[in-house]
């Protein structure tokens, strides 16, 4: 065959693709409407996208490459789903950030995305209604929880609907050459994931802390001499070069992402589920809230205290456990704990995150 004809069958093969694709639209359309018509369920539904790509991804077994059939997938999702409603997504802003990067790769580019600073914003955004869902980060793998957005959870009644895993790899980024810098700016976390390789390689340099790692390199972008450590969408969006490349102590570097909306998710089989509680002031307290857990076999994959804000030297715990809150063994156990505590809140039941490719 030569060139002309393969490029006839591509040809073929792109109008059968598009006339799919336009038929697919006209369905979701239907869908919208009957959404709206019954109000059975929201317009964006985590745990029906999630089951559609699983499906796929496990269908394709590797014969189109992965990472590009997730992501074309994504945003066929995105544009479908903007022919219901277009969703706007809080993060924190300004462009550029890994919040940006982690919601656009979960809700694709058909959105309108809404830059907010600092994170603890993002609840009062999505709480006021001036944008359907946030993406906030909630713990790191180097450096730990991110204490302003956990509290968050003690005052809001939005619902966790989603998570993300992103291996996060810092650079330091600038327009002037390493040995002319006199100043680094970046946010808190990411200088704590850095301190090893900034220590041996820019000690003496003065480190800013600012709102953001975006924050960061827009303003290394306009103060010569200067840089910030970010990733690489921030890089990008502020025209800098890479000056130190990967400079993260951890070589897994990760920050885990929670979804925040004003629903949580159905099940899907693989979910995890958020609980906020305090216990009574007596002895085994907390002992006997765990106990619950083992005896309904819940597996606990993080729990962390926070002083409760009520009264001095009170804590309140935030709990993960695997399951969905509608699962015989997890309903069970959340009863019981109900019932054992002070007070119990079910902050979300969502699907487990996957590890989504570095940025
Ligand atoms: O199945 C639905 O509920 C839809 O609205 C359709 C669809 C899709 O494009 O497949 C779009 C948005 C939802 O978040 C999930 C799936």
């Amino acid at each position: 065959m030569k060139l002309e004809d393969y490029r006839n069958l591509l040809d073929q093969i792109d109008d059968q693709i598009l006339t799919l694709l336009q038929e697919r639209a006209a369905i979701v359309k239907r869908v919208g409407e009957f959404k709206s018509r019954t109000g059975v369920e929201r317009i964006y539904a985590p745990h029906r996208e999630r089951e559609i790509l699983s499906r796929l991804e496990a269908q394709n077994r590797g014969q189109f490459p992965s990472d590009g059939l997730h992501t074309i997938y994504t945003e066929i999702i995105s544009a479908c789903r903007a022919l219901e409603r277009p969703l706007s997504i809080a993060f924190l802003g300004p462009a550029g950030s890994f919040g940006h990067a982690v919601s656009s790769h979960l809700f694709g580019k058909s959105v309108k995305f809404v830059a907010v600073t600092p994170q603890p914003d993002i609840f009062t955004t999505v709480e006021s209604g001036r944008a359907d869902y946030g993406v906030v980060a909630i713990e790191n793998s180097t450096h730990g929880t991110v204490r302003d957005v956990l509290e968050m959870f003690q005052y809001t009644n939005l619902q966790i609907c989603g998570e993300c895993f992103l291996p996060i790899k810092q650079h330091l980024l600038s327009k002037s050459p390493l040995a002319q810098i006199k100043k680094i700016y970046s946010h808190p976390q990411a200088f704590a994931q850095c301190r090893q390789w900034l220590g041996q390689n820019m000690s003496g340099v003065q480190q800013i802390e600012v709102s953001s790692t975006s924050e960061a390199a827009k303003l290394a972008a306009s103060e010569p001499n200067t840089a910030a450590v970010a990733g690489q969408l921030a890089g990008e969006t502020y025209g800098l070069s890479v000056v130190g490349e990967s400079i993260m102590d951890g070589p897994n570097n990760t920050t885990r992402f929670l979804v925040i909306g004003s629903h949580s998710a159905a099940r899907t089989g693989r979910d995890r589920t958020s609980i906020l509680f305090a216990v009574k002031d007596k002895v085994g307290a907390l002992w006997e809230v765990l106990q619950v857990l083992k005896n309904y076999k819940v597996n606990m994959s993080k729990i962390e205290s926070l002083p409760s804000h009520t009264k001095a030297w009170e804590y309140v715990f935030f709990v993960d456990l695997e399951g969905h809150a509608e699962d015989g063994n997890v309903r069970k156990a959340l009863t019981e704990i109900n019932e054992l505590c002070v007070m119990m809140k079910i902050l979300g039941t969502y699907p487990i995150g996957e590890q989504s490719e570095g940025f």
